[in-house]
């Protein structure tokens, strides 16, 4: 997906949801255990309810590598269930020295290789240019890098001075000699939005995934009031809160219910 084109969803659809598709085995509602692909059936069922209130959708990939190939098996068919309309981040946080980057890169972006056609992959930045690159060499492909993480330990690295900048500076400003805003974009935590005005200076073009609303607290109105641009630039992320809003049957309504929220005080800030 372009960048105009996933501006035009968040106007149509008035929305800069991403459901994050966190999908644990164990969090499972009792009633989907006898389906054959469980983790699949309540990842349809959540996309069945939020597709058009959500502009994109994040599986996790932590949560369906450690179920080993069967949760490979779920990942690729749930990626096939997203409707086109959607953009796809395979949330990985990968990098690597470059030849190792590069299969990580044909992982998620080349289906001949491991089955999966992610629009974008998420990568940790710390290995530098040739760690990122490989990423960029698929046409049409986005990396989404990590700059400001939404958990407490970012002030570990992230937030270290280096000369009049913080680390986290200096990465959105190298990353962006590496590619334009049409292929980067950057993961800042809903949980950091005091510091998303200086990113914005920094970064004024580029989309932003922004996790941590709902279970982690962050605040979506002051997310959307710092980071917001013409063209949209926020995917909010919500996991958690949307999918096990309930734990029984009626999961999904939930799940829907939850989302719908989220979309309705988006569109209100879309409007403004
Ligand atoms: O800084 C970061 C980067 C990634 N994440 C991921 O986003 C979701 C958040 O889930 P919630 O349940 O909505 O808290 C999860 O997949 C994280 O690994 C993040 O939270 N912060």
């Amino acid at each position: 997906m372009t960048y105009k084109e996933l501006s035009e969803q968040i106007f149509r659809k008035k929305s800069y949801l991403c459901v994050g598709l966190d999908t644990d085995p164990h969090k499972l509602p009792s009633h989907l255990l006898n389906e054959k692909d469980p983790v699949f059936a309540f990842n349809r069922a959540i996309i069945d309810a939020t597709a058009d209130l959500a502009v994109a959708y994040k599986p996790n990939i932590a949560f369906y590598e450690a179920q080993g190939p069967r949760g490979w098996e779920s990942l690729q068919r749930t990626l096939e269930y997203i409707p086109a309309d959607c953009f796809t981040i395979a949330d990985a946080k990968r990098g690597d020295i470059g030849n190792t980057s590069s299969l990580y890169a044909r992982t998620f972006f080349d289906p001949e290789a491991a089955g999966l056609n992610f629009d974008s992959v998420t990568v940790a930045p710390y290995m530098g240019n040739d760690s990122v690159t490989p990423f960029l060499a698929y046409e049409g492909k986005w990396v989404i890098l990590l700059a400001l993480t939404s958990n407490s330990g970012s002030a570990d690295f992230q937030r270290q001075p280096v000369g009049e900048q913080e680390l986290f500076e200096i990465v959105i400003q190298t990353a962006q000699t590496w590619a334009g805003p049409d292929r980067l974009m950057f993961v800042v935590g809903a949980t950091q939005a005091d510091e998303l005005s200086r990113i914005r200076e920094l970064a004024p073009d580029n989309f932003l995934l922004v996790p941590g609303v709902g279970a982690q607290g962050g605040s979506l109105a002051e997310v959307s009031r710092r980071g917001l641009t013409t063209a949209g630039g926020l995917l909010v992320n919500a996991s958690r809160s949307i999918l096990y809003a309930s734990s029984g049957t009626d999961f999904a309504e939930q799940a829907r219910a939850e989302a719908q929220l989220l979309q309705k005080e988006m569109a209100q800030y879309l409007s403004e």
